[in-house]
């Protein structure tokens, strides 16, 4: 996950290649809440790790459930026959899929609870489900504002004996908590259920139905307007259930898929884990992607997408059945030939934020003409590629705010997108972007950042710290000198004398891994070994070879990869990547070196004289800027950085702002 500021996405061309996705999120949070109020063990498969998950695992820990994960396995003991934890306070954060349910399957139960979320979940009305509770004969209090989380639970005195009335025009997750929660209360009678008004969302109710199947309980219905659930309906575990991939998630994927550059050869984007026969409702968003011009084939568990009409045809829809898959056809608009209009979308104004206005004003930024109404959105695309904008989009704690916005990176303009809290989506896909940089290819190089200098300079600490903060990779290019060199003392090879072509040989076949911040030499974590000044000798003794410099060089540039690549050593400004969009050349006086160099290794524990620190690093500088292959000198284009008095953070703060300056975007 990127867990930084903003997250700048450059443009990109196509996907292509094959991708498996999370579990839904709806799916998910319905089958944890069904396994933990029936009796026995029930192992779910393929369960979506996310925060919404996450909450509701805690949530039913703290009931007393038995809650066991490993990756995406849970073992969930139930509940059903003992007794619940009388008294709890829940936190739900901004999971409106744990706070519905979980409140009605409270209430009927009984107890002494609190549920509470985010300052945002105080925002999202629940007085539908609270009043149709109330009607029930549950205790339910608002702590706060009224209509609102959060709430405390009593004792009910349960009344069945008559229709319990539920509004269904605000949210279809009221509906879904009642249907979940009164088979707990329907041994000895019939219980019946009212919709009042039109019923939204009716997929998600479909869901629901489903999913009480598979845990045992019948839902008699009448259209959607009258639901039954039988006297005697009570909870069994299926054993063992799946959870299928999400398919609001694969809206993303099916739009990368249809916005994509064709290309020789290209047979499109393949999702896994979801297909045309899904039970979720949004996989109705590939009729509306194929009105839009996608190609979309499907099998039984996998779709294939590609570009079909381009540009994309403008569409007139009543998204009522996708609420949360139409965001996605919002940021497809901006690719269509005419105006698009979404209707029948008013819940999207009652979700993570108020996505009507979120989505009009995120567009507008981005070259769109938008207007909105209070259940539809009309969005006229940038009139040519010459009208899109490089916007820095907010993304409002939303998710799908993110998820969407990056799929601006599309654009015909080649322009970058910038998601600003990109961590967001942490809500249902923690590894979107992640998923999404490894089916992309770029429209232009990836961007790269060289930052060259003598040796300890600061090169690493600032070129990690620039990465981190921009959530680019990272290169240390001196540790695959250094790898070499050891490799080369291990394997009884002179370093004094060289021989080139038997080096040069050693450093292609180099078994070099990087993984989770350690360095490895075949299996063998050598993070260490390599770092004594006298690996630092041997790594300037071999660097002085052309044909080692030549051997790792396509490594080295394999490393500059979506969204970008912050690289550090001697040449990567002037050889390795001469078109890098930002070069920095540092610097320090050799005294001030050599006392934060001997500063560094006593600190690791590492005895070191200051004098003979100074005399081996000048000896090292000389070598490295005198050698005929790529020596160490400022590339012509580099920007000269010296840190002798300035502190790490200085040094941080400069090179970003030079990289702000060279970037397009303008402030939001
Ligand atoms: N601006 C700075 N002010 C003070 N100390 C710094 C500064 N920059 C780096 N240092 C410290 O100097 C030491 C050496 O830094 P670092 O290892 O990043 O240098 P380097 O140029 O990558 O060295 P090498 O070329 O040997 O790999 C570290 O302990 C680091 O914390
Ligand atoms: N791009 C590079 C990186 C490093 N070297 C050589 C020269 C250095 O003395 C040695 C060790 O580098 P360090 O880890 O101290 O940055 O490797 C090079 O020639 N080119």
């Amino acid at each position: 996950m990127f867990d930084t500021a903003f997250l700048d996405i450059p443009a990109l061309r196509a996907v292509s290649g094959s991708v498996r996705l999370p579990g839904s999120k709806s799916i998910s949070n319905r089958v944890l809440l069904l396994a933990a109020l029936c009796g026995g063990q029930t192992t779910v498969l393929d369960l979506l790790d996310s925060d919404d998950t996450r909450v509701m695992l805690q949530a039913l820990r703290q009931l007393g459930c038995g809650v066991t994960v490993e990756g995406s396995t849970a073992i969930i003991d139930g509940l059903g026959g003992r007794a619940l934890q009388p008294q709890a306070e829940l936190f739900l954060g901004n999971a409106g899929t744990a706070m519905r349910p979980l409140t009605a399957a409270l209430a009927v139960l009984g107890g002494d609870y609190r549920l509470s979320g985010i300052p945002r979940m105080h925002e999202r009305p629940i007085g539908d489900l609270v009043d149709a509770l109330r009607a029930l004969g549950c205790s339910v209090r608002y702590l706060g504002q009224d209509g609102y989380p959060p709430l405390h639970i009593g004792q009910p005195h349960l009344q069945l004996d008559r229709p319990i009335p539920v509004r269904g025009n605000v949210s279809s997750q009221f509906l879904t908590a009642l249907l979940m929660a009164l088979p707990l209360a329907a041994s000895e009678q019939d219980v019946v259920i009212e919709v009042v008004g039109e019923l939204i969302s009716k997929p998600y109710i479909e869901i629901t139905l489903q999913l009480l199947a598979r845990f045992g309980v019948s839902v008699q219905r009448d259209g959607w307007a009258r639901f039954v659930i039988p006297a005697g309906s009570r909870y069994h575990s299926p054993g063992q259930i799946h959870v299928e991939a999400d398919a609001s998630s694969a809206s993303y994927f099916i739009a990368a898929g249809a916005l994509s550059a064709s290309g020789n050869g290209q047979s499109g984007l393949k999702i896994e884990g979801v297909g045309e026969a899904s039970i979720q409702g949004d996989i109705r968003f590939v009729d509306a992607a194929r009105l839009m011009g996608a190609q979309v084939e499907s099998g039984p568990n996998w779709l294939r997408v590609t570009r079909g009409a381009w540009p994309l045809k403008a569409v007139d829809l009543d998204c009522n059945h996708i609420p949360d898959a139409a965001m996605t056809l919002a940021v497809m608009a901006l690719y269509a030939d005419g105006p698009t209009t979404l209707r029948n979308i008013a819940s999207w104004r009652v979700k993570e934020t108020d996505r009507i206005a979120a989505m009009a004003t995120e567009l507008r930024k981005l070259g769109a003409t938008v207007q909105e109404g209070a259940d539809e959105i009309r969005i006229a695309p940038p009139k040519d590629a010459r009208a899109w904008r490089a916007a820095s989009l907010h993304t409002y704690d939303d998710h799908r705010m993110a998820m969407c916005g990056s799929l601006a990176a599309f654009n015909p303009a080649g322009l970058p997108v910038r998601i600003e809290d990109p961590k967001c989506v942490a809500k249902t896909f923690p590894d979107y972007f992640e998923t999404l940089f490894a089916l992309a290819e770029p429209a232009a190089p990836v961007p790269v950042i060289c930052i060259d200098g003598p040796t300890a300079s600061g090169k690493g600490t600032l070129a990690s710290e620039v990465a981190r903060r921009l959530g680019y990779h990272y290169l240390d290019s001196g540790s695959l000198y250094r790898l070499t060199g050891l490799a080369a003392r291990r394997a009884g090879l002179a370093l004094e004398n060289p021989d080139e072509a038997r080096l040069s040989a050693l450093a292609r076949q180099l078994p070099v891994g990087f993984a989770g911040g350690h360095i490895l030499l075949g299996q063998e974590d050598v993070g260490e070994a390599i770092r004594t000044e006298a690996a630092g000798m041997d790594a300037s003794r071999v660097s002085a070879l052309p044909g080692v410099r030549q051997a790792l060089l396509e490594l080295q540039r394999s490393c500059a990869r979506l969204p970008g690549l912050v690289a550090d050593g001697r040449d990567m400004g002037t050889v390795i990547f001469p078109h890098a969009l930002l070069k920095v050349y540092l610097t320090a006086g050799s005294a001030q070196r050599a006392e934060r160099r001997h500063k560094q290794l006593i600190s690791k524990g590492i005895p070191a004289k200051l004098d003979g620190l100074r005399a081996d690093l000048e000896a090292r500088d000389a070598r490295d800027q005198n050698r005929v292959a790529s020596p160490l000198e400022p590339a012509q284009d580099a920007l000269l950085l010296d840190n002798t008095h300035l502190t790490i953070e200085d040094s941080v703060d400069q090179v970003l702002r030079w990289w702000q300056e060279r970037q397009p975007f303008r402030p939001s």
